[in-house]
């Protein structure tokens, strides 16, 4: 099976790609990824040498590469996680996020609509987020059901891109299946999303810039978990089926915060170990959503998945991982990463 993982040198495609070049030898993984700020090979060390792993530098958002590495490679499957991510540079720049995450996926889903003319054993698996379905009160959880109503031009973007992948699934028969997550962390995510940023910026002594009131609750998921959770449907999950994936784990940001730097003082045992002086409460983020929670009952039931770690262990080892990779932390807020990569892929 020749399975195309988009998006796999950043953060929750790496864990994908690793989980699956280790796990399946007998598949052909092919990773493409176009390098951008957030995209990194350095995440993939471990195992860029294996010999069912092949890397693809191209973008999605060029409809000629993608449809000419159809062509030449003939993939029979699809993970797509490849996509512009962050809330706040979509706040700041919403055309990216139409050009990545809608017109890239058209582009991917018109590739697979023109090679596989025989769908059998054919799957477009769309990874997506739980922020389609807008904002919660203090009550309820998001389902499979709830309706899309997303309030940022990021999750603006990801809707849409959910409702082009159901659209070819029934105007085209692409089959599909699409994964919508809670909040991700762990090792290798880049240091703007708030729990690499907050550890970065605890380990550099610099404010922690807490939105608004710190009010606003997130569902906080492992990523090897949902790589997990990820795999399980991409093996057993029904064809047009929506699976939500979270980790039964609601945190207000502002004791989420407290946590993390009660864990960091503890670590980093420094003289003048009080993290939480840094704490510096901001102008809030422009729509910012006071809730996400989701219920995933329907993939814990159906295919028997469920997180792996609990909150407290997962932040331990993801704080352990970013104190022992600071070079990995420097490349990637220096840039120095993408200038290498600029250089080695100039034609
Ligand atoms: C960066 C930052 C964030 N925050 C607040 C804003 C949110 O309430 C919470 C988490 O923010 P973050 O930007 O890390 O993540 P979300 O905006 O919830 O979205 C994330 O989770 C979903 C599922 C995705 O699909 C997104 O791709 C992913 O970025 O902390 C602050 O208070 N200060 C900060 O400096």
């Amino acid at each position: 099976m020749k399975i195309l993982i988009t998006g796999g040198a950043g953060f929750i495609g790496s864990h994908v790609v690793r989980l699956f070049v280790n796990k399946y030898p007998e598949y052909e993984i092919f990773n493409l990824d176009a390098l951008t700020y957030a995209g990194n090979l350095e995440n993939l060390k471990d195992v860029e040498a294996k010999a069912n792993y092949t890397f693809l530098k191209a973008d999605i958002n060029d409809a000629n590469e993608i449809d000419k590495l159809f062509n030449d490679y003939d993939f029979d499957k699809v993970i797509h996680l490849a996509a512009e991510s962050h809330v706040d540079r979509s706040i700041s720049n919403p055309l990216a996020f139409v050009e990545t995450n809608i017109l890239g996926t058209l582009n991917l889903l018109n590739a697979a609509r023109k090679y596989w003319a025989d769908y059998n054993d054919k799957l477009f698996y769309h990874i997506s987020t739980d922020e389609v379905y807008g904002t919660l009160g203090d009550s309820g959880l998001f389902t499979e059901k709830s309706s899309y109503d997303p309030n940022s031009p990021y999750s603006a973007s990801k809707a849409s891109s959910d409702h082009f992948v159901r659209a070819y699934g029934e105007t085209y028969g692409v089959p599909y299946i699409i994964s919508n997550c809670s909040n991700n962390y762990g090792p290798n995510q880049f240091p703007e999303k708030l729990i690499p940023l907050f550890i970065n910026n605890i380990v550099n002594k610099k404010e922690l810039p807490v939105y608004g009131d710190g009010k606003y609750t997130r569902d906080w998921l492992f990523v090897k978990d949902h790589a997990i959770a990820i795999d399980l449907a991409f093996h057993k999950g029904e064809i047009k089926e929506t699976y939500n994936i979270g980790g039964f784990n609601e945190w207000q940001n502002i004791d989420l915060i407290q946590l993390l730097c009660k864990i960091m003082d503890k670590k980093l045992a420094r003289e003048d170990g009080d993290s939480a002086r840094l704490i510096t409460y901001v102008k809030d983020r422009p729509g910012h959503d006071k809730r996400y929670a989701i219920d995933a009952g329907k993939i814990n039931k159906r295919l028997g998945w469920k997180p792996s770690v609990t909150f407290e262990e997962g932040l331990e080892k993801t704080i352990d991982w970013y104190l022992h990779n600071s070079q990995w932390l420097q490349n990637v807020t220096s840039g120095a990463y993408q200038k290498y990569y600029k250089e080695q892929y100039k034609s």
